[in-house]
């Protein structure tokens, strides 16, 4: 006798882009890339319990403006399961900012859904709800290439503190992508170096790139602005922007020193999406 509706629950961690090395375009448009991902441990919260029809309850102090409806990605995800349920989504990352967000959601209830339906592999369309759904499902450090669909897992990555920082403007994944003008860029090292260390990272980071910066700089200028505050901040080693943005990072060698930087730009931009974090 089973006591009550099923239930399942999952956190989903942003996803900020270290590297996004853009190196070609297919026919059909999506471009390639070659990109070393890492999670936060900030993010969304997903639960879904057993339901006679679904629904979506979307709350946290991100929440104004996500999608209440089945254009919402989580909705989409739960929809692949056919197990009507009662979905609710709190909301802490800002959304279309280049670090997740619906796709981390989307990832999320997969595996909540699977945890509650027992199903041991995932319906098909899972990883087709986004380009990042399938790094999102691993949510550990990975190295991200092809469109989004080779994940390989990157082991032995040393702790990272950051800061990330929204100036709380949604930057349009496609059109980045489409304002990109060289599409055809070095990727990074074919192999990636065992880094011994935070500053051993960090002194790699400062080498590669992220080539959607330009071009989403040149759609919303503020993210310049957000780069240049965060290079500012005392300790910082170094800052980019993280996929196709807004959300940029900072990071620093201890927790401390990204926890008072944060402290720093709450205080003097209280307009901001600011939180420390620690990826992995
Ligand atoms: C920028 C990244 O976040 C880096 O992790 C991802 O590549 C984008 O992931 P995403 O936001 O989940 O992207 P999707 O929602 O799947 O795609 C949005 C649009 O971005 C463009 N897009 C996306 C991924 C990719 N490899 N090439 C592209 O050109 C396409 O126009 C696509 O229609
Ligand atoms: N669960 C969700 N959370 C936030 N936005 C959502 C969600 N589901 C659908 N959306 C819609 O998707 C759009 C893109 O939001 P999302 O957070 O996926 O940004 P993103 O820039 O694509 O993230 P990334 O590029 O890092 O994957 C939003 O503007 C919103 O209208």
């Amino acid at each position: 006798m089973r006591n009550g509706p099923l239930f399942s629950k999952f956190f989903a961690p942003a996803k900020v882009n270290l590297t996004l090395h853009v190196t070609g375009q297919r026919k059909d448009g999506y471009h390639l890339l070659d990109s070393l991902v890492v999670f936060a441990d900030v993010g969304d919260r997903v639960a879904v319990r057993e339901a006679e029809a679904m629904s979506l309850d979307v709350s946290g102090p991100m929440a104004a403006g996500v999608p209440t409806d089945a254009s919402n990605l989580v909705w989409q995800a739960a929809a692949l399961f056919d197990r009507p349920v009662a979905i609710t989504l709190s909301k802490h990352l800002p959304a279309a900012a280049g670090i997740g967000g619906g796709s981390s959601d989307a990832a999320a209830t997969l595996l909540a859904m699977a945890e509650l339906t027992g199903e041991k592999r995932l319906p098909d369309g899972s990883v087709e709800l986004g380009a990042d759904v399938r790094v999102c499902l691993m949510r550990q450090a990975a190295r991200m290439s092809g469109i989004g669909e080779v994940v390989e897992p990157v082991g032995n990555v040393p702790p990272l503190h950051a800061v990330l920082a929204n100036p709380r403007v949604e930057v349009p994944t496609p059109a980045v992508f489409k304002a990109l003008e060289t599409k055809e860029n070095k990727p990074m090292s074919k192999a990636l170096p065992r880094w011994q260390g935070t500053k051993a990272l960090i002194d790699w980071l400062a080498a590669q790139r992220n080539d959607l910066e330009a071009p989403a700089m040149a759609a919303e200028p503020v993210i310049a602005e957000v780069i240049a505050t965060l290079r500012a901040l005392p300790q910082a080693r170094l800052a980019r922007m993280s996929g196709s943005g807004a959300t940029c990072f900072a990071l620093f060698e201890t927790r401390d020193a990204a926890e008072a930087a944060a402290a720093t730009l709450v205080d003097t931009l209280p307009g901001w999406w600011v939180t420390p974090a620690t990826f992995s």
